[in-house]
């Protein structure tokens, strides 16, 4: 088995217990009253709002199942994932990530610092996707991300394509939710999405002998705005309960989706909703895969508490931020140790 890479190991206050307790009370929201089209029911619209709500306050995560994807493309998607991972390493650095464009393959991705015991493929929804050259305020300039076609399995670019398209439409569906159960118009944050920077990603958690020592994905919270993931059987995600700060795992439910609150969330609700710590942890036998899409606005959005819900009694608690600077400094410091912590929210704050 030989010894493990110290990049991988986590410290001793991070690394996972291993006897895992299962969530209980992650809330599992039935979507099906918004596919209703001839008979609206606004009561059970009126209920899947208060619930969104509630799982967005007390737990910022949450199941959902009844969403609208099509479960066959999901199948045709996760099947494509296991085979383009399969391939040599040598073949699929034929599209790995490079200076020029984050999107494409890679395994060297570090969280807090620690590597991540995975591999990686990047697909933005936009092709190109325009992007700040670099993260400092005064630099104007802004470029393209494009994404690879990898050459095998045959389909696959097409099959991503189709995938985004219905993913895309589960996205803006919970975002109109979460804007009605927070007293704003249900469009409210359409506008923020016209050249959005969202992203599907492709996880595989390779088995690995030291799951006492490694993380699969380090503690973290998403800095955009919502996660829609798609995980298979094996489970391994875990979520920090708001309420005792416990890690607990979250079960996978076949045809499910798992959803969590990001930063942007955070910040426009003004902390009524907060984006939840998360991690993965791996597993000596199995391998994991995940397909995580990443709901993100437009590079030039500015990030701040909504107007409509700051007054006297409840200032502003955030200054304005353009969420291209964040997410590029985010993504050029995702893939080398650092010297110091990336780039968090609350520097942000107004204390
Ligand atoms: O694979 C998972 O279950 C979650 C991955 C994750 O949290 C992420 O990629 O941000
Ligand atoms: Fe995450």
């Amino acid at each position: 088995m030989g010894e493990i890479d110290p990049a991988f190991v986590q410290e001793q206050e991070h690394r996972p217990k291993l006897s895992i307790i299962e969530a209980q009370g992650i809330p599992e929201i039935d979507l099906s009253p918004l596919f209703h089209h001839e008979a609206p029911n606004p009561s059970a619209i009126e209920g899947l709002v208060k619930e969104i709500g509630s799982a967005c306050k007390e737990w910022g995560f949450f199941q959902v199942t009844n969403h609208g994807v099509p479960l066959s493309l999901r199948q045709k998607l996760e099947e494509a994932s296991r085979l383009f991972f399969a391939q040599s390493l040598e073949e699929k650095k034929k599209v790995a990530r490079d200076a020029i464009s984050p999107n494409g393959y890679y395994d060297t991705e570090h969280t807090k610092n620690v590597r991540d015991w995975k591999e990686v493929f990047d697909f933005t929804c936009h092709d190109p996707t325009l992007v700040p050259v670099t993260s400092d305020e005064h630099d104007d300039r802004v470029t393209q991300w494009t994404n690879p076609t990898p050459q095998y399995p045959p389909q696959f670019r097409a099959i991503i394509e189709e995938y985004l398209q219905e993913i895309q439409k589960l996205a803006f569906k919970l975002l109109e939710l979460i804007a009605l159960s927070l007293g704003v118009e249900a469009k409210r944050f359409e506008e923020f999405f016209k050249d959005q920077t969202s992203l599907l990603r492709f996880n595989h958690y390779p088995p690995c002998p030291y799951p006492h020592l490694a993380l699969g994905v380090g503690r973290h919270k998403d800095p955009g705005a919502l996660t829609i993931l798609a995980q298979d059987e094996v489970g391994g995600l875990e979520v920090r309960r708001k309420s005792d700060q416990e890690w607990v795992s979250v079960k996978p439910i076949p045809d499910a989706y798992s959803i969590n609150v990001g930063d942007i969330i955070q910040v426009w609700s003004n902390d009524e909703y907060e984006s939840v710590d998360h991690r993965v942890i791996v597993k000596e036998e199995k391998a994991r895969f995940s397909i995580p899409f990443f709901f993100n606005p437009g590079h030039d959005a500015e990030i701040k508490p909504l107007k409509e819900l700051i007054n006297d009694q409840n200032p502003s608690k955030y200054k304005a931020y353009k969420w291209g600077k964040f997410l590029v400094s985010r993504t050029s410091s995702n893939f080398k140790k650092q010297d110091g912590e990336n780039l968090q929210i609350y520097r942000y704050k107004i204390s």
